[in-house]
């Protein structure tokens, strides 16, 4: 069964989030050099701020310098579009790390490659190490996660099995191109764990967790790797979800 975490606001599960990530940053260094994680885009940047660059309790427990952070998804637009989910990393987190010292080495998709998107994601694929020790997800109002939209039109991402990064096209949300990983990836992965909160997740928490609809993403990722998911949501996302966790 996956494991549901829910919070009455947003900055206690900010800050429980926070001490999370650090404790599976620290189950990774005693076996490896660097904590290799990969996060997704939209509301969790600003949850990443908050809880390791704001919370003054768990900012000097950030090992940044043996952090390798890639991005589990990515909009094909330069690194300083506002679309880019590295150009938020970089200003919400990255920009506000003032001690140059202590940067952890970040890894966005090549950019020289715009417009030729297959080549981006190939790239991208064998850049990334195999195993990552924690994913960051989010998860969209339609069951998405990453870039794996549900619906027969991007079937093909999800019934990936060899590619591990690979080319979303026509995405339903903007903009049109991006890349993902595929389910290899978090096969692979230590831990993995989404992040949900608001009233626009209601219904889809509810068509997840009680209805248990496979055919969304969160859904099937839930089913299939259960054991290594966490879920935190806070109150407001959780209201119509029946199950105990
Ligand atoms: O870059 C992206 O668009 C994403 O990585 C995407 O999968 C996101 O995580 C969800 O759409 C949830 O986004 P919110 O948390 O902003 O609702």
């Amino acid at each position: 069964m996956v494991t549901v975490n829910k919070f009455s606001s947003s900055d206690k599960l900010a800050h429980e989030l926070g001490e999370y990530i650090i404790s599976k940053q620290e189950i990774a260094l005693e076996h490896s050099m660097f904590f290799q994680i990969a996060i997704s885009g939209g509301s969790l940047t600003k949850v990443l701020q908050k809880c390791l660059i704001d919370d003054p309790e768990l900012a000097p427990k950030v090992k940044w310098t043996q952090w390798k952070v890639f991005f589990v998804d990515e909009r094909c637009v330069p690194l300083d579009d506002p679309d880019s989910n590295y150009g938020a990393f970089k200003s919400l987190v990255l920009d506000r790390l003032t001690n140059n010292g202590t940067r952890p080495s970040v890894h966005p998709i090549n950019v020289k490659l715009l417009g030729q998107n297959e080549a981006i994601a190939k790239e991208y694929g064998e850049l990334m190490p195999k195993e990552f020790h924690l994913l960051l997800l989010g998860c969209g109002p339609d069951g998405h996660t990453c870039s794996l939209f549900p619906g027969e039109k991007h079937r093909y991402l999800i019934n990936e099995t060899e590619r591990r990064v690979m080319w979303c096209h026509d995405s339903p949300k903007p903009p049109s191109d991006r890349v993902t990983v595929t389910l290899p990836v978090l096969a692979d992965a230590d831990f993995i764990t989404f992040v949900a909160e608001g009233a626009s997740k209601q219904d889809i928490m509810q068509e997840i967790f009680d209805t248990k609809n496979i055919k969304l993403p969160c859904a099937l990722i839930n089913n299939k790797f259960d054991k290594k998911v966490t879920w935190f949501v806070n109150d407001e996302a959780f209201t119509k979800v029946k199950s105990t966790f």
